[in-house]
């Protein structure tokens, strides 16, 4: 039996760096959660532990912080690709790099109705986040949206499903639909205008979870996909994840009571998951883009 190296990548995993920009009164601020993985020649190190080879993770630590402060970090995806880029480019070893980078929100704190300048509060659980993978010359950029949860109170239905000996689910014509939405599409290129497609694809994603009447949460998965597929071209696949956070309707017969769909309880787990791609038939090959993601 011939034991082999088979695929592997190594990197320092959730730098944390909050910059403020300070070219005023006004600052501005960006958190972000930074993780890069390196790709190579790195059979050595496995192997036999020499390390010439391996640029250490601390030094890859090290260079996002530099590289915060030699430039401005812009969006999360030029950031991405600027690092990535460097360690393809600088090390011999290192043939292909993946920087993945979540942005955590800040508001400005309102004072007598007026943002203040430099005190902010945290947006709320939603992160912008991006997965920039360089291999060789090429880049492949997958951005998205994680912990964006939504709800609506009517124009969800669940029928129509088989019934067997453990069927309990009655079918409703009216329940609360709720998820948390992780969102992830890959670009088809890297001349984008990020911070507008991120708000485009936001926009359309949360518009068709309000508007589309929903017979199933993958229905309404695969609108939500089918949408920014049909507005952006920049966008060749959409990945989404969607627990289905179950509310309850509480029986309150016992008391007498009628429930019209007013009183739930709101279920923790064990929850339904539903996730699913939607893409272009003639989008062209992902290549690296979401291996060993
Ligand atoms: O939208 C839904 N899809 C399902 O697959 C499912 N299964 C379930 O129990 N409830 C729901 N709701």
């Amino acid at each position: 039996m011939a034991i082999t190296l088979g695929p592997n990548q190594y990197g320092k995993a959730e730098v944390r760096l909050v910059t403020v920009r300070r070219d005023g009164p006004v600052h501005h601020l960006k958190d972000l959660t930074v993780s890069t993985s390196l790709r190579g020649e790195l059979a050595a190190t496995h192997l036999t532990g020499d390390n010439a080879g391996v640029l250490a993770t601390d030094t890859q630590k090290n260079t996002v912080y530099a590289f915060a402060k030699e430039a401005p970090v812009g969006e999360i995806e030029d950031f991405g690709l600027r690092l990535a880029r460097h360690f393809v480019g600088t090390q011999e070893n290192i043939t292909g790099a993946r920087v993945k980078i979540d942005e955590h929100g800040w508001d400005r704190i309102a004072v007598g109705g007026a943002p203040h300048d430099h005190a902010f509060s945290r947006s709320g659980d939603e992160r912008r986040t991006t997965a920039v993978t360089v291999q060789g010359e090429r880049a492949w950029v997958v951005s998205g949206i994680d912990g964006l949860t939504l709800l609506k109170s009517t124009g969800s239905e669940f029928h129509g499903f088989p019934r067997d000996q453990y069927t309990t689910l009655a079918e409703t014509d009216d329940r609360i639909l709720a998820t948390a939405v992780t969102a992830k599409w890959r670009y088809e290129g890297v001349d984008v205008d990020w911070a507008e497609s991120h708000r485009e694809i936001r926009r359309l994603m949360l518009e068709t979870f309000a508007t589309k009447h929903s017979l199933s949460l993958q229905q309404t998965l695969y609108a939500m996909g089918q949408a920014v597929l049909e507005a952006r071209d920049e966008v060749a696949e959409v990945r989404l994840s969607l627990p289905n956070k179950h509310h309850f309707l509480v029986d309150l017969s016992p008391f007498g009571l009628k429930n019209d769909n007013e009183v739930f309880y709101a279920a923790d787990r064990p929850y339904g998951l539903i996730e699913g791609t939607i893409l272009r038939d003639d989008a062209e090959d992902p290549g690296p883009a979401w291996d060993l993601h």
